[in-house]
């Protein structure tokens, strides 16, 4: 059998697959670009940061001066403050902003947040803190009565998850 082929068709499929590869290269490369800028993004003033703070959990404060915000619980023990700490790098990890997780005395465990791309605050890290807020915890029984607000925060979150 006399094999034909329509002159141009397999020019044409190359130059479809080469577009088709184009695009999609275009397409990572803008959510790869969409990424590096969501990290790079311009640093937060003042006023911009307390305004965060306002709808985060009381424990965050701004330190240096601006550049990074933390905030500090004691889990019930070593095993929940590693929850947590793992719980939080996932949520980190989706987002592609890392904080500082610093465990001391297997259960007291500080987050601190900063752009480090920009040596300051951005919009990503109050949007990961509120992620970091909304992780459950168990709290050490003494860290709840000296600090009755996480109650709520927690509390807020087992009824999110009582309703879910
Ligand atoms: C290449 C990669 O996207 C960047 O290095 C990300 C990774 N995680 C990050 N985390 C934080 N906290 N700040 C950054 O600037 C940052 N940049």
């Amino acid at each position: 059998m006399v094999e034909t082929s329509t002159p141009g068709a397999t020019e044409s499929a190359a130059t479809t697959t080469r577009a088709a590869s184009a695009n999609a290269s275009e397409a990572s490369q803008s959510a790869s670009e969409q990424k590096r800028r969501k990290c790079s993004g311009t640093p937060l003033e003042e006023k911009e940061v307390a305004q965060g703070l306002e709808t985060l959990c009381p424990s965050w404060k701004v330190v240096g001066g601006n550049l990074s915000m933390e905030k500090s619980f004691v889990a019930k023990n070593f095993v929940k403050a590693m929850a947590w700490i793992n719980a939080a790098a996932e949520a980190a990890e989706e987002l592609n902003h890392h904080p500082d997780f610093h465990l001391t005395s297997y259960r007291n465990v500080k987050v601190v947040l900063q752009t480090h791309s920009a040596q300051a605050l951005t919009a990503v890290d109050l949007e990961l803190a509120q992620k970091l807020d909304a992780i459950p915890t168990e709290y050490s029984p003494k860290f709840l009565r000296e600090n009755p607000h996480v109650r709520v925060v927690s509390a807020a979150v087992e009824t999110a998850d009582e309703v879910a």
